[in-house]
């Protein structure tokens, strides 16, 4: 894709289980890591990238050209959603298509700069989008959040087997809300047990890329638009997304190898 090095989706099964927040973070890991990178809220009826990257609502992109836009800029990152060209109060009532159409232009109707690393977002399910993106751009690969639970589980391998169908690498799994962390006390619970991403990422041969706590503060800096990896960037959490950062990047950058090159000299 024009702009674009690499494509990631960021998906899950089920709703709710911090898709966007990881998303989020992991587009800023990612930046703190040396590469450009971008962001596609690819959730056309409740997109939640803008607020959590801070832009304000009612901000809009500029065009580019007669048929494009460029990208919204927060926090060193390019991002565009559905967000930037509506009012989303509104609730949106289209039908699939009208979905499918709007998912389309955000893809290819963006003038993406340099971007080395392009999160997609992706909406809860294993639906249309889901299936429009991997027919219409290469994907390097597939990141699935899952918290430990079964319920969750259960959605999650939907996701994985979905993006095996249709031949995108599952780069692996992001356990989250892997334990409740008391910010006062410190006390520690697994509230959706415990193990529930080993077993996963055994089941398809893929691996646990990251585990993240339960906590106030990353609910409360993601809402507010200054997400953990932000605003504390030495903290547990941003280094956990760090080292989720470095294995993503490393293997985007070993799928496009062409294998090693042997060249002779005297
Ligand atoms: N590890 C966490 N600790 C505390 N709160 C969290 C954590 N992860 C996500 N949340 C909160 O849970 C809520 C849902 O998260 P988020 O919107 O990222 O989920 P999602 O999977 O993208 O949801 P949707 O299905 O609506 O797209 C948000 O309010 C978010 O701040």
């Amino acid at each position: 894709m024009e702009g674009v090095k690499h494509i990631v989706a960021v998906a899950s099964g089920k709703g709710g289980v911090g898709k966007s927040t990881v998303t989020v973070n992991l587009a800023l890991a990612l930046a703190a890591e040396g590469h450009r990178v971008g962001v596609l809220d690819a959730d056309i009826h409740g997109p939640s990238q803008a607020q959590m990257l801070g832009i304000a609502e009612g901000s809009r992109p500029q065009p580019a050209g007669e048929n494009s836009f460029h990208p919204m800029r927060a926090h060193g990152i390019q991002a565009m959603s559905m967000a930037f060209l509506v009012d989303t109060r509104q609730p949106m009532v289209w039908r699939g298509p009208m979905v499918v159409g709007a998912f389309q232009q955000l893809l290819t109707q963006t003038a993406w700069e340099d971007v080395d690393i392009l999160l997609i977002d992706m909406p809860p399910g294993t639906g249309d989008i889901q299936l429009t993106l991997s027919q219409r751009v290469p994907v390097s690969g597939a990141v699935i959040v899952t918290t430990p639970q079964d319920i969750a589980l259960l959605d999650a391998r939907k996701g994985i087997e979905m993006f095996r169908k249709v031949s995108v690498p599952v780069l692996g799994v992001v356990e989250n809300m892997s334990l409740y962390q008391c910010e006062a006390c410190g006390h520690q619970a697994p509230i959706f047990g415990t193990g529930g991403g080993d077993k996963i990422a055994a089941e398809y041969d893929t691996r646990v890329l990251g585990r993240l706590p339960l906590t106030l503060s990353i609910r409360e800096l993601a809402d507010s638009g200054n997400p953990s990896v932000a605003a504390e960037p030495e903290g547990e959490v941003a280094q956990v997304f760090r080292e989720i950062a470095r294995q993503v990047a490393e293997q985007v950058a070993s799928s496009s190898d062409d294998g090693p090159s042997i060249s002779f000299s005297e």
